[in-house]
């Protein structure tokens, strides 16, 4: 690097005009803290989790949404106390607007159904996959972005629509190989909670906040929900019969508590008989204690969790049909679930489930002579206009290094363009592995 001087105020120091060399400063070649690149392999697995998304999202008949990953943050602004706010990934925009990444896809799901209005008929069947994010201090070093699929129900007030929800991702289990044996679904139903905290005349607006307390069971001291619980003015009576219900397993344990006149227990109840009709019933279970960790949900809930307990929740859903209105909307009534990108794949390595999924290009087509470039180039097009994976040497390289390339790709055929095979309008063609090897005329190539 040539150093100019340079002109200080009192004068200019005259140089002849020439480039300073810029240093080429090292940038960091990693992703920034919590994302990840998808390479060729993981983007194969990426896309091979996708697929069976979206294909058991055709199978049920639901048509693909997507929406902006930047959000106005008034989406998320919800006063819960719930984590997906304190991690919100915001920011004010050069027009000075409050954004955001979208942590979650389902607030967006809401404003363009509201942004539709009337003109999409009811019963709404959409999925989204789509990239999330949070802002997570690094100290954790968890990821700050992953990929969830979402499926949702909008404007079907039974439980109908939250049995054909568990009945999907089911379809997707047994798709990529988990069984019943593997993960379950934790069932319950917000409305427990409502009935439970109705015998304390708990206010409305803090039945969300105690719902996003009771999240924490399992992963914060009991002391401390507690605490956090009587923070919100429950008495330690209220707390206490909650807590008591929350650790119900049976839905008969839960009608001699509740009684069985309540929403609850009857909703409940026909959600495990279309379960059986669905033929999913091993897969779930009643559970109390599940209650989700969105303000937003009012109803049913539950979570896909791994049976030996080692994986944080691989899925979870719920009802929630006072979320329209909450953006000024009509209240349609919804459910819907998430489903991470990140849990599962950790579950298929604990089960000795990941796909082999190799890079296969069908054919390698290279010309012996430089002079036959342009030959090979047609070769090449005559096959992919067939349909024909083909991967064209472009520079010319020994056959060492082509066979050795055919292997890294695992082509099935090497073609080798030859000026005297060329000359009378035929190419040769080794199958590779086998020895096989014969001539063709070029427009019998298939
Ligand atoms: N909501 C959310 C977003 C991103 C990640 Br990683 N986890 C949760």
């Amino acid at each position: 690097v040539i150093e100019t001087p340079r002109a200080g105020r009192s004068g200019s120091v005259s140089s002849p005009p020439h480039q300073v060399a810029d240093y080429a400063q090292k940038i960091d070649v990693n992703p920034p803290k919590g994302t990840r690149d998808f390479p060729p392999e993981e983007m194969r697995l990426r896309n091979w989790l996708f697929d069976n998304f979206k294909e058991v999202s055709r199978l049920f008949g639901f048509e693909e949404v997507d929406y902006p990953v930047l959000e106005s943050e008034a989406l998320y602004i919800r006063k819960a106390g719930e984590e997906i706010r304190d991690q919100l990934y915001c920011f004010e925009d050069r027009g000075n607007r409050r954004v955001a990444l979208r942590p979650e896809l389902t607030p967006s799901l809401a404003r363009l159904v509201i942004q539709k209005g009337k003109s999409v008929p009811l019963p709404i069947k959409w999925f989204a996959v789509g990239q999330c994010w949070r802002y997570e201090r690094m100290t954790r070093g968890r990821r700050r972005e992953h990929y969830q699929w979402n499926m949702d129900i909008i404007g079907v007030p039974h439980v109908t629509g939250e049995a054909e929800l568990i009945s999907s991702i089911v379809t997707f289990f047994k798709r990529i190989g988990i069984t019943e044996k593997d993960v379950g679904f934790k069932i319950s139903s917000r409305k427990v909670l409502q009935e439970v905290l109705g015998f304390y005349s708990v206010p409305e607006p803090l039945f969300a906040k105690a719902c996003i307390i009771i999240d924490k069971m399992g992963k914060i001291p009991m002391e401390e929900i507690k605490k956090e619980l009587k923070s919100i003015e429950l008495s330690n009576e209220a707390i206490e019969d909650l807590l008591q219900v929350l650790s119900i397993k049976s839905l008969t344990e839960l009608e001699e508590k509740l009684g069985g006149a309540g929403e609850a227990v009857s909703e409940l109840k026909q959600l495990f008989s279309l379960a059986e009709n669905f033929g999913y019933s091993d897969w779930i279970q009643f559970d109390a204690s599940v209650v989700r960790g969105l303000a937003y949900y009012t109803g049913v809930v539950f979570e896909g969790f791994d049976r030996e307990g080692k994986l944080r929740a691989i899925c979870g859903g719920g009802r929630y049909d006072r979320l329209l209105s909450t953006f000024g909307g009509d209240d349609h009534p919804a459910c819907g679930f998430g489903f991470g990108d990140a849990v599962i794949i950790e579950l298929l390595k604990e089960r000795g489930l990941l796909p082999e999924l190799p890079l296969e290009v069908e054919n390698i087509v290279c010309a012996l002579d430089p002079n036959l470039q342009g030959a090979a180039a047609r070769v090449a097009s005559v096959l992919r206009g067939k349909g024909q994976c083909v991967d064209l040497v472009l520079e010319n390289k020994p056959l060492k290094w082509v066979f050795k390339r055919a292997a890294r790709i695992n082509a099935r055929r090497l073609i080798l363009v030859g000026s005297a095979e060329w000359e009378r309008g035929m190419v040769s063609v080794k199958i590779l592995g086998t020895g096989e090897q014969y001539e063709v005329d070029v427009g019998e190539l298939e």
